[in-house]
């Protein structure tokens, strides 16, 4: 039925066409962003939700772009639900290092973070994983998995299932692996229609969302690949490390940033081995590194 009002998800699209999968039904409509909305200013990005009145068998034209719940700047994606972060133990074994500030941007980036440990088949004891659950399980959902054996696929499939994310990790931990394992041939089932998009253009270099089967979203770029930390003062980076962030208020200075302060709780609690060691020494690593960067700024004035 044509000039129905039907609301869907911004798949792909380029500066005048949209690929929008309608929420209910799921199939794919090319849409038309009429040039008002240029005017305004309005872009839609994936991730947006729209409105649109069909006009035909797959085709419509958008109407409205609803209001984002969030926005991530790289990728850009609108209403993203969660990052999933992808480290591994061996081959490669991510530092921590390289985990706490890939967790530092998605902390900045206000989404649920939940961490896969993939390739656990290579794992010849737990005594690594149990470093890991023991630096980041207080604060952050583990799950372990294997995109070769299949170990707890169905786990991450569920974390997946009916959301929008956007994946993260250094390369080679198997990002596109677990994806073709929660979904074999994701990345191949580009429909007849996205080929409509495709036809007589360059290829876009744009992120666009893949859909699994078993409904919701994975962009196709992983997210923060230039690992650059986000635009904060040195001061902040704190707010940005859940476990310095937990025990805030009890230092002697209120404005305390746990470095070189008298009578500092955190300290405290690193000594105590409360508070991971490494995770300290990660924030203290970032600390000067916005130190220096603000000083460069500075300099440059
Ligand atoms: N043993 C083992 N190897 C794996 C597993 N998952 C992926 N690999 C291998 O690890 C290598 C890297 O996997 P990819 O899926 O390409 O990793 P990626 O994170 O997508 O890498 P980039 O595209 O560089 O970001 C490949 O040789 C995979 O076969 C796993 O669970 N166990
Ligand atoms: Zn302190």
């Amino acid at each position: 039925m044509t000039n129905e009002r039907l609301r869907g998800t911004v798949i792909r699209y380029d500066s005048r066409t949209l690929i929008v999968t309608e929420l209910h039904t799921r199939k794919h409509y090319l849409c038309d962003m009429p040039g008002r909305f240029k005017k305004l200013g309005i872009r839609p990005i994936v991730g947006d939700i729209v409105e649109f009145i069909s006009t035909g068998e797959s085709s419509g034209i958008v109407e409205n772009i609803l209001k984002r719940r969030n926005e991530l700047k790289r990728p850009r994606i609108a209403n993203v639900d969660q990052i999933v972060l992808v480290t591994c133990l061996e081959e490669p074994a991510v530092p921590f290092y390289i985990l706490d500030r890939f967790l530092v941007l998605a902390e900045y980036s206000g989404l649920p973070t939940v961490i896969a440990v993939n390739k656990v088949d290579l794992l010849r004891s737990r005594e690594f994983l149990r470093e890991l659950y023991h630096t980041y399980g207080e604060y952050y959902n583990i799950i372990e998995v294997s995109a070769k054996t299949g170990h707890n696929i169905d786990l991450l499939r569920e974390v997946f299932k009916g959301k929008i994310s956007t994946m993260a990790g250094m390369s080679g931990v198997g990002k596109s692996s677990l994806l073709n394992a929660l979904n074999p041939g994701l990345r191949l089932k580009t429909s007849d229609i996205s080929r409509r998009l495709d036809r007589g253009k360059h290829t876009t270099s744009r992120v666009e969302l893949l859909e699994f089967d078993f409904g919701g979203y994975v962009a196709d770029t992983p997210g923060f690949a230039s690992l650059e930390l986000p635009e904060l003062m040195p001061e902040e980076l704190k707010e940005y490390f859940r476990e310095l962030k937990a025990h805030s208020g009890y230092c002697a200075f209120s404005d305390c940033v746990h470095i070189n302060e008298p009578n500092c709780y955190i300290k405290e609690l690193v000594e105590t081995e409360d508070i991971p060691l490494t995770r300290y020494e990660s924030y203290k690593k970032m600390y000067e590194e916005l130190l220096e960067r603000s000083k460069q700024r500075k300099g440059r004035r």
